[in-house]
């Protein structure tokens, strides 16, 4: 699904990636995990072909970017960042935003077939906001527009879905709901990529995690191989105790690492 091999990128002066190497195979779900400014989204830039490497090689969905058209692999990933929210009109009804993601349009100006209309209340309806359909986007709360916009992505029928901090700024009740949604949409033939910085957003949903310290992925593999307190520490800088519930981490930070 998504093949990077040692990708670097400099600007200016700066190595800002300096040899990642991710290796995401169908059906596996990750996380991408690092502190600020390690350099994950500029990873997810990559991802979607907004950036390109100075050196290294990209293979997503089959295809080498560099040899493809890259506007025809985006159409099968759908890309949660943080300022889609903002590119999209508040006074817009829910159900069109999410009609948007079949169309790839921000806004929509022609008549939407009965077919679609439907398709866009099926999808609120998988993330459990289908009484919410005919409301303006802008009256809904931060968690419910973060599950319109899972709905709208998924109305491209994406076979990756890449996710860039999607609860940063949801309470606990509106990200235990975000997650739910994102989990009771997985399926065999979809992979993610979820970049957080919340360790214990890794719900059981997710099978494995990439590690990224100063613009390298540090450690790659099955979550619990990941997650040890000695990986984290040299991630963080920071001892961390980790214990695990129902395949889900939970973290501490403190000196005693056996909880
Ligand atoms: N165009 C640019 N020119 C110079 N430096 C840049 C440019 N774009 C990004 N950077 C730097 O690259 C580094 C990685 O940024 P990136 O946004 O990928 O990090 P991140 O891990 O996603 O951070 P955060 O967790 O804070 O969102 C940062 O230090 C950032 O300042």
């Amino acid at each position: 699904m998504i093949h990077l091999q040692q990708l670097t990128l400099r600007r200016g002066e700066k190595d800002i990636l300096r040899g990642v190497d991710l290796h995401v195979n169908q059906g596996e779900q990750w996380t991408l995990l690092g502190r600020n400014g390690c350099g994950k989204s500029t990873v997810l830039e990559i991802i979607n072909g907004y950036l390109f490497p100075t050196s290294g090689t990209v293979d997503v969905l089959g295809s080498r970017y560099g040899q493809v058209d890259v506007r025809e692999i985006r159409k099968k990933i759908g890309y949660i960042s943080p300022s889609l929210i903002e590119k999209l009109t508040l006074r817009d009804p829910v159900w069109e935003i999410v009609v948007g993601g079949a169309l790839a349009y921000l806004r929509i100006y022609e008549e939407v077939p009965d077919a679609l209309r439907e398709r866009a209340h099926d999808e609120l309806e998988r993330v459990g906001l289908r009484a919410l359909a005919a409301q303006p986007f802008g009256t809904l709360s931060q968690g419910e527009r973060k599950k319109v916009l899972l709905a709208r992505t998924m109305m491209a029928e994406p076979q990756l879905l890449i996710l860039d901090e999607p609860c940063a700024g949801l309470d606990l009740y509106e990200r235990e709901r975000f997650l739910d949604a994102l989990s009771g949409l997985s399926a065999q033939n979809l992979s993610m990529l979820y970049v957080t910085h919340h360790i214990e957003e890794i719900v059981p949903l997710f099978t494995h995690v990439a590690l990224m310290s100063e613009g390298q992925i540090v450690a790659s593999g099955p979550k619990q191989a990941v997650l040890t307190p000695e990986r984290l520490k040299a991630a963080y800088d920071l001892p961390i105790s980790i214990y695990w519930q129902d395949s889900r981490p939970w973290i501490r930070v403190g000196e005693e690492a056996s909880i």
